[in-house]
């Protein structure tokens, strides 16, 4: 069909002057107000309309006019409503009718569960709440529910219990604790294969917003609560891998990174520094490098398509699999037992496959399933949102200088440039984490998406409770299981 086609074109009164207004079936209005012809996209542009009387309201977001002020490099965004009235009745009728259609047939949510975290990041997400979140739905006619968190695993619980059917995505005004949350809480249910297909929203509220700065990053968006409303408004979804962290009978779902050396260090141990505010990372991180510490341990992999050259081979049919357990017996040192099925449908047969090995001692290593680790931080540029891997990035020995230059890299994603890192994509990975080398009584910190998943001996105490032990833990990654509202 021609999208430019008239899908009705009448006369209607704009500012008490009678002019034409035309809508296509793409969905463009146009009229003339008396000095140029003017345009309006209803999905770019309108978020959604009311009656009052005879006029029809249409509430839009449009780019500033006048080129004052800019929002991340581009117009600004300003709400704006655009009034019109139908000469009749009957015509103020089938306009309505033909905009409704026109906005039902775009997919967007029509019921949100909105999560607000107001101990996150600077205590500011009631307020983002309040001045980007409520008056965007309101103008998008979406219904909401909206639900502060109260405690920690909070949002958890909620995601575990509540009646999906109700709503058509769970939006997290947060950083990405709650949305990391949310997703264990979806996993953990009965009906998780279906509960993990539920859109998720992130409006960045918190210290660490990867995973909206990732979004929005892709489309060349500021990460701001803004657009980020926007996107979850304009109703686009895109697909996103869920990573399991396996140990035992524990499980964790991942959706950012797991780290473990200094990343994870600096990121848990620089919390005693929170007074300093967003300064506390680059001051933690100096201070560690000065005092850099290096840990003992093994790594093992399934290289992504490409990536094969990185590690070495640990031998063809190594793997002896019993149920769901296979042990994989290398040629020299302790078996390691390689568990399937970590996410309960896993699809990979991690027997039969070519496993690589890299020996310690290891300054960092670091896991990324999105390009961007926090609003500053693109750890791992290469990762894509649903490409079933995990971007490896991993620091052996460096000289401190080195890994001081590296960490100003760390704003453009240039240190895995570096000579010093190593930086491929895996479908699966085995951790096997050691002590520091210049301290055999103490141990590290395992940190995934920002929570202690382990604390070893000796290592820095914090309030948290980790969930596992520090030892050998596996990760797989389920391609595209999980679902996230996205700009595009
Ligand atoms: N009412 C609450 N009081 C204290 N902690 C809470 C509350 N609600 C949620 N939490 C916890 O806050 C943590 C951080 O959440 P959030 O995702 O908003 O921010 P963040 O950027 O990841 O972290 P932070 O800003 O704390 O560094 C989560 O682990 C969550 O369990």
């Amino acid at each position: 069909m021609d999208q430019n086609r008239e899908t009705i074109s009448d006369l209607v009164k704009i500012d008490g002057v009678t002019t034409t207004l035309t809508l296509t079936y793409a969905g463009k209005l146009s009229w003339n107000d008396g000095d140029s012809q003017r345009s309006l996209t209803i999905e770019k542009e309108v978020l959604g309309f009311s009656i009052q009387g005879s006029r029809i309201f249409l509430k839009t977001i449009v780019e500033k006019s006048d080129g004052s002020c800019c929002v991340g490099g581009k117009g600004a965004l300003v709400r704006k409503s655009f009034a019109f009235e139908p000469l009749s009745e009957s015509s103020l009728q089938l306009w309505s009718n033909m905009i409704r259609q026109k906005l039902d047939s775009l997919g967007r949510p029509k019921k949100l569960l909105v999560l607000v975290n107001p101990f996150g990041g600077r205590k500011s997400a009631l307020k983002i709440f309040a001045a980007d979140v409520k008056p965007l739905l309101d103008d998008a006619n979406i219904l909401f529910t909206m639900q502060e968190t109260t405690h920690q695993l909070h949002a958890k619980q909620i995601a575990s219990k509540i009646d999906l059917s109700m709503y058509d995505g769970i939006v997290c005004v947060s950083g990405d604790g709650i949305l990391v949350e949310v997703v264990n809480g979806l996993m953990e249910r009965d009906d998780w294969e279906s509960a993990i297909r539920m859109p998720l929203g992130v409006v960045p509220a918190g210290t660490g917003n990867g995973m909206a700065k990732s979004l929005l990053d892709t489309v060349g968006q500021p990460c701001t609560a803004l657009y980020a409303v926007l996107a979850i408004i304009r109703g686009h979804r895109r697909s996103l891998d869920v990573a399991t962290i396996l140990q035992g009978d524990t499980r964790f779902y991942s959706v950012l990174m797991l780290a473990w050396g200094l990343v994870a260090d600096i990121d848990i141990e620089s919390e005693k520094f929170r007074w300093m505010g967003s300064a506390r990372m680059d001051f933690y991180a100096l201070l560690r490098i000065i005092h850099l510490r290096t840990y003992n341990g093994q790594l093992y992999f399934l290289p992504a398509p490409g990536y094969e050259a990185f590690g070495n081979k640990i031998g063809g049919q190594s793997f002896e699999c019993v149920g769901d357990s296979c042990t994989h017996r290398p040629n020299q040192g302790v078996p390691i037992k390689i568990q399937q099925h970590g996410n309960r449908h896993s699809s990979i047969d991690l027997q039969n496959l070519n496993w690589k090995k890299i020996d310690g001692p290891f300054v960092s290593v670091w896991l990324h399933n999105v390009p961007w680790a926090s609003e500053d931080t693109m750890a791992a540029p290469d990762a894509k949102f649903a490409d079933g891997y995990l971007d490896l990035i991993i620091m052996r020995t460096c000289s401190k200088l080195s890994l001081l230059a590296l960490m100003i890299e760390l704003n453009n994603g240039n240190h895995v440039k570096s000579p010093d890192v190593l930086y491929l994509k895996v479908k699966a990975f085995i951790l096997e984490p050691g002590s520091r080398t210049a301290d055999p009584s103490r141990e590290g910190i395992i940190d995934s998406d920002g929570e202690v998943l382990a604390r070893g001996k000796g290592a820095y105490k914090c309030k948290q409770k980790s969930l596992m032990t520090y030892g050998k833990l596996q990760i797989t990654v389920d391609q595209g299981l999980a679902t996230l509202f996205s700009p595009i």
